[in-house]
């Protein structure tokens, strides 16, 4: 079976500068990768090179065997959460049933299948009881359940979490990352995070991307690891336990 993601040698600039040097990885079926890095690292841009949204100056790209324009409609996207945007009325049924509109063609209907596929969506990411609420009546972890039942219901090979545990209390947040930890059974993901206290109970590889990548071999990372190896600074919470990259180089 073809690998889920495989990247060769990417390189990417604007304007003249580099913002990704000579990328290699590769992502297989039921992987959960953490992509970690300080901000301004490339971890944005190199989600759009895998979805096909911007053309690498060097290198190969492929997803799911093929060519990444013609597979994104397989990858379930969740983007930061901004709760700002959530203050129109609309239920989390319709929230969801959005994430068909990919598959379907322009002023279709949605259909039966389409509301069962949001029910099971819903059902997965155990919010099916919600379904008739309004969205903006949710906390902050059950509204990034339904965005992640909005991602996969269209059934997708692969799950792409940009920063997801942003806005979500800490017993939230454990819920949360063991939802993915059950998705992954099923499905390949890709999370970007700061969230690093999180990633080496949860994830099974470690990739750190400072224009250049590199994948960690252990679940553990240390600050020293973080730093003096891959180049992106932490902020230290007590007894020395690295807890978010910083924000800045
Ligand atoms: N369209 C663009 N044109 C010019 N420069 C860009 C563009 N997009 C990103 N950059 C620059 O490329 C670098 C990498 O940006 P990118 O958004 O990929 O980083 P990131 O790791 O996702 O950052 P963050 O953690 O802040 O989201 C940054 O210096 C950014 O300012």
């Amino acid at each position: 079976m073809d690998d889920v993601i495989e990247l060769k040698d990417i390189w990417v600039s604007y304007d003249g500068v580099r913002v990704l040097e000579s990328v290699t990885l590769n992502v297989k079926d039921k992987d959960f990768l953490a992509i970690i890095g300080p901000n301004g690292g490339g971890k944005s841009t190199l989600l759009k090179v895998i979805l096909g949204l911007i053309t690498p100056d060097k290198g190969s790209v492929r997803l799911l065997g093929g060519n990444p324009r013609d597979m994104r409609k397989y990858v379930g996207y969740v983007p930061q959460y901004h709760s700002s945007n959530l203050d129109f009325p609309i239920t989390v049924c319709d929230v969801v049933l959005m994430g068909r509109l990919s598959h379907k063609g322009p002023l279709q209907r949605y259909n039966e299948e389409d509301r069962k596929a949001a029910r099971e969506a819903l059902k997965t990411v155990g919010m099916l009881e919600f379904k008739d609420r309004q969205i903006g009546e949710l906390s902050g972890g059950q509204k990034q359940r339904v965005f992640i039942a909005r991602s996969l219901v269209t059934k997708p090979k692969l799950l792409i979490l940009d920063e997801p545990s942003t806005g979500i209390d800490s017993r939230m947040q454990k819920e949360f990352y063991e939802l993915l930890n059950r998705l992954k059974s099923e499905i390949a993901i890709i999370m970007v995070t700061h969230d690093i206290s999180a990633i080496s109970v949860y994830v099974d590889k470690i990739g750190c991307l400072n224009r250049q990548f590199h994948y960690h071999d252990s679940k553990e990372i240390s600050p020293h690891d973080l730093e003096v190896s891959y180049q992106c600074p932490v902020e230290l919470i007590a007894h020395g336990v690295p807890h978010r990259v910083l924000k800045e180089h």
